[in-house]
């Protein structure tokens, strides 16, 4: 691998305008960002053409990372042995997971559609490899943890990409991280970050799944604005 000096850097990258978008533009931005959803239950079985998945790769490929490290891989999974395994070790975790709650809860997260991994054409595994960029990686070295967040930001880059492509995302993490591992077979330095299930979808929720079923609701958001410290609100 090269090594990068302060004379590697020559300056001629293109430049972009970087003023604000154009307003319909600007609208489809926020348009992908408020409409996007959690998606478990509405995918059609149409298939996801390869030219479309790629973009959606693109998309998280572009994602900022700590260092530019690109921790990221994608596994594809379109085999229905493989969902199925899966799909057994998240019923496995979701009995766990029920359990956990206060009884009075129980009937309503029994209730709960938390995964569409059958019905889902494509599941993608996004996973982060903790030697990418090798031991030392600018940012990281304080946190390593840094690595994972740059993962979580490509999945979020594909989530809104895939909303403008009319393809719901579902986002499972009811799985004991060793069944995933097993499953995909990970080496010990890789991390299964998100199980993704995505398929087309011809209708969303207006609201996230779990405010429209009662299970929590969505903060107002200036009780979550701090200024200077933690803990000092406006109001
Ligand atoms: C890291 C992480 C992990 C999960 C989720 C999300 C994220 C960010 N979500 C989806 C979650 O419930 C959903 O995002 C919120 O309820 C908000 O709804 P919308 O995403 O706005 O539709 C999710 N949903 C689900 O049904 N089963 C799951 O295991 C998970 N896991």
């Amino acid at each position: 691998m090269s090594v990068a000096t302060s004379e590697t850097f020559t300056a001629e990258s293109p430049i972009l305008p970087a003023g604000p978008f154009e307003p319909a533009e600007r609208e489809a931005v926020y348009r992908a960002i408020h409409s996007r959803r959690d998606v478990r239950s509405q995918f059609t079985p149409r298939p996801i053409d390869e030219a479309t998945l790629r973009r959606l790769l693109m998309a998280a490929h572009h994602a900022p990372s700590v260092g530019l490290s690109q921790p990221w891989n994608f596994i594809v999974i379109r085999s229905d042995e493989v969902k199925a395994r899966a799909h057994a070790a998240f019923a496995r975790a979701s009995a766990e997971a029920c359990a956990m709650f206060p009884e009075a809860q129980r009937p309503l997260y029994s209730a709960l559609k938390l995964e569409g991994i059958l019905q889902a054409p494509v599941n993608l595994c996004v996973t982060c490899d903790h030697s990418r960029g090798g031991p030392v990686v600018l940012g990281r070295t304080h946190q390593p943890e840094m690595d994972l967040f740059s993962t979580v930001c490509a999945v979020q880059n594909l989530w809104l990409a895939a909303r403008a492509e009319g393809i719901g995302v579902g986002w499972v993490s009811i799985f004991h991280r060793e069944d995933l591992r097993d499953i995909l077979g990970l080496p010990d330095h890789v991390s299964p970050v998100a199980w993704l299930c995505l398929g087309h979808v011809d209708e969303l929720y207006a609201e996230p799944e779990l405010q429209v079923r009662g299970w929590t609701r969505r903060l107002p958001l200036d009780d979550l604005i701090y200024h200077e410290g933690w803990g000092q609100n406006a109001g």
